[in-house]
């Protein structure tokens, strides 16, 4: 993707009202977007970025197939709501990777789409202006410009899809895939990341439910012929290879932790009953951490742990860390810069020192 990237103009978009008595869906005002191809071609992949996430992905998938032994770190805000901080913090990582980069392949969370447990923002793609007018289009922009700008950078970008819509806008620039715990258990979401590049991360439900995520697992392997859009916005039947790159995400549920030994014993042996891969993904955020921010240290020093003491399953770590710690109201009058608005995330000072101390244990 070639600087300096432009933002479309969604100021003049044309609002188009269709009323049908035919249709209840079709009496919704309705507002045009860019095709994907046309969001593409305003903001596009060069040769030479596109050769660099070739080797992101294939360095990633290289650790879900054992055959690299750093550990995976998919670390990074909760959510995207400033993409100029959200740079700065890309900018920190890419110093940092550097230093760790013999033990540690550390992947930036771009996460442009948040599910809800009921209602909420729901991320930069869908109202980057913060204020509910919901310009998608400028939001679609923004989260391709950014993830742009961050793979410039020397980063794997990571993100959560949520909206299989928006796959051809953005999965060019994806090295990793998180399907989260409240779509797992969705047809839809196993069928589009079986036609997915990129490595996939299916997290267990939140209910807990781990089989959830295994069964995933076995649907994306599988070639799906399923609804899609094509780049031109058209309609189409896409026939799916099946993706043999996905992995497990134990994430916890109902607010209880399942990172422990015995949870990833238990998870690997239902991985290789399964015929899946066995080696997996700790997040240390969300129920694994009760939702504290700060107990994420506590989940990742006892993996590492795990590791050291020769569970070589586990092979990458999830973190919601920002430039500063802790989350905050989103009121667009009064943001603090570098703050989160959705998930409370541990501080840059603390990420750097925890990729440390995991790099300095894993030499
Ligand atoms: O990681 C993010 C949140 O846990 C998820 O999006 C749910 O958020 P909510 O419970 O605040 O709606
Ligand atoms: C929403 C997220 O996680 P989960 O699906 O585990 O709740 C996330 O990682 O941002």
């Amino acid at each position: 993707m070639n600087a300096p990237a432009k933002t479309l103009d969604t100021a003049t978009t044309p609002k188009t009202t269709c009323q049908s008595a035919a249709s209840p869906i079709s009496d919704a005002s309705t507002v045009p977007l860019p095709t994907p191809a046309e969001l593409r071609a305003t903001l596009p992949l060069d040769a030479a970025l596109t050769s660099n996430i070739a080797e992101h992905r294939e360095a990633i998938n290289r650790i879900l197939r054992g055959e690299d032994d750093r550990l995976l770190v998919v670390v990074g805000p909760c959510s995207i709501h400033d993409p100029s901080a959200a740079l700065e913090y890309a900018e920190r990582l890419a110093a940092l990777s550097d230093e760790v980069s013999e033990q540690i392949v550390p992947v930036m969370r771009v996460y442009v789409e948040k599910p809800r447990t009921t209602v909420g923002w729901k991320g930069l793609a869908y109202d980057p202006d913060l204020n509910g007018n919901g310009d998608m289009a400028k939001g679609l922009a923004l989260s391709r410009e950014l993830m742009g700008q961050v793979a410039q950078l020397g980063l794997p970008v990571a993100t959560e899809i949520l909206q299989p819509m928006l796959a051809p806008y953005l999965d060019d620039l994806l090295s990793w895939v998180a399907i989260g715990a409240r779509t797992t258990e969705s047809q839809l979401h196993r069928e589009l990341a079986s036609d997915l590049s990129a490595a996939v991360g299916f997290k267990n439900a939140t209910s807990g439910d781990v089989q959830v995520a295994i069964d995933a697992m076995q649907a994306a392997a599988h070639p799906h012929q399923r609804f899609a859009l094509d780049t031109h916005g058209r309609p189409v039947m896409q026939q799916s290879e099946g993706n043999p790159h996905t992995h497990l995400v134990l994430r916890g549920g109902h607010g209880e932790p399942n990172y422990q030994a015995s949870h990833v014993r238990a998870a690997t042996a239902a991985l290789r009953d399964a015929g899946q891969n066995p080696r997996l993904m700790v997040d240390c955020s969300h129920a694994n951490a009760r939702k504290d921010h700060r107990r994420q240290s506590e989940v990742m020093l006892d993996v590492l742990a795990q590791r050291q003491a020769g569970d070589n399953n586990l092979v990458a770590l999830m973190l919601e860390s920002y430039l500063h710690e802790g989350k905050q109201p989103l009121k667009p009058s009064a943001l603090r810069h570098g703050v989160s608005v959705t998930d409370a995330c541990i501080g840059w000072d603390s990420t750097e020192h925890l990729l440390k101390t995991a790099a300095e244990r894993l030499a």
